[in-house]
């Protein structure tokens, strides 16, 4: 295995038109969740990968785990469970892509997943264990489940990855940054967005907050900032890569989720930091211009055409 991550599962309704929620009449069902679009996007890109989940025993749940077996991803560590329904997120798209998210998860699944059940014999065999602010943000004992899941691959070896894409539909600025902050310690490779930064370092500075991340131990460190494109350091390298322009801005959501993949396949093929950052940049770009959290996620020779580095046959 190269990756593992931990994380809900949700069923995204996406709307077929734009503009407020409440005038929405159709949905399409879709797959979605931060953490099962990081899986989705390293399976495509042809990393090993596994995701650690709950889903509930019923429609939806069979549904998602057959989309995400489907990817090629390792499912032994899913299961479907009674009494509590598979998460649902309703989606508002706007004229310009950019949104909002309704979720309907208040008793996910993965409440019923407990420190206990991770299997260390399974997260050892990886390389890289990816976490987020999401699945802690979300309840029941998510939080320590992630604090025992690093605690395992600290001790086993593996990298840490970490993004904090902090919802703020689910949990308070302040209840963020004092969890997050506790994860820090063991994180190898930090992908953050400006304002999340801000939230846990109250830091604004690039240099600063790159400074702030590595104080705690990391060793790469990556901001993420949409279309101006991303910063990232590697020990002591810095560097700025401009953003690559989507061919079109049609659903922006999943775009962050893309471009970790995208970092983490790069460092885990020792890629230098202004590829890996390239590389990452051009899968942002890609999701976004498909409708769905992770339809644009590309497969590895569709990244290289669309940075015009393998020529296309169109017909
Ligand atoms: O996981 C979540 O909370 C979501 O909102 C689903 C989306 O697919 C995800 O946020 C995109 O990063």
């Amino acid at each position: 295995m190269d990756v593992i991550t931990i994380g809900d599962g949700m069923i995204t309704f996406n709307p077929v038109t734009t503009g407020p929620m409440r005038f929405v009449e159709k949905y399409i069902k879709k797959v979605g969740g931060a953490e099962l679009n990081f899986a989705i996007g390293c399976a495509r890109l042809g990393l090993k990968t596994g995701w650690i989940s709950r889903l509930g025993n019923d429609e939806f749940g069979r549904y998602i785990y057959n989309y995400v077996r489907g990817e090629g991803i390792d499912v032994s560590q899913v299961k479907l469970v009674d009494g509590y329904p598979t998460s649902l997120n309703f989606k508002e798209i706007m004229e310009d892509g950019s949104g909002r998210t309704f979720y309907y998860r208040n008793d996910s699944p993965t409440f019923t997943l407990t420190p206990e059940q991770l299997d260390e014999d399974y997260i050892k065999q990886a390389k890289l264990l990816h976490v987020t602010g999401v699945f802690p943000a979300i309840g029941g004992q998510n939080f320590q489940v992630i604090m025992k899941a690093i605690t395992l691959a600290k001790q086993n070896g593996l990298l840490i990855s970490f993004d904090p894409n902090i919802r703020l539909k689910l949990w308070s600025k302040e209840k963020a940054k004092e969890s997050l902050l506790q994860f820090l310690p063991y994180v190898d490779i930090v992908l953050t967005g400006e304002e999340e930064a801000d939230i846990l370092l109250g830091e604004t500075d690039h240099k600063q907050v790159i400074k702030k991340f590595k104080s705690f131990g990391a060793k790469y460190v990556v901001i993420k900032q949409g279309e101006k494109g991303s910063i990232g350091s590697y020990l002591d390298e810095y560097f700025e890569a401009e953003a690559i322009k989507p061919r079109k801005v049609v659903d922006t959501v999943g775009a962050g989720d893309g471009f970790d993949a995208g970092f983490i396949y790069g460092v885990l093929n020792g890629w230098d930091l202004n590829r890996s950052l390239r590389f990452a940049n051009a899968i942002g770009a890609m999701v976004v211009s498909v409708s769905g959290d992770n339809e644009g996620l590309p497969y590895y020779e569709d990244v290289l055409a669309f940075l015009g580095e393998k020529e296309v046959v169109e017909r």
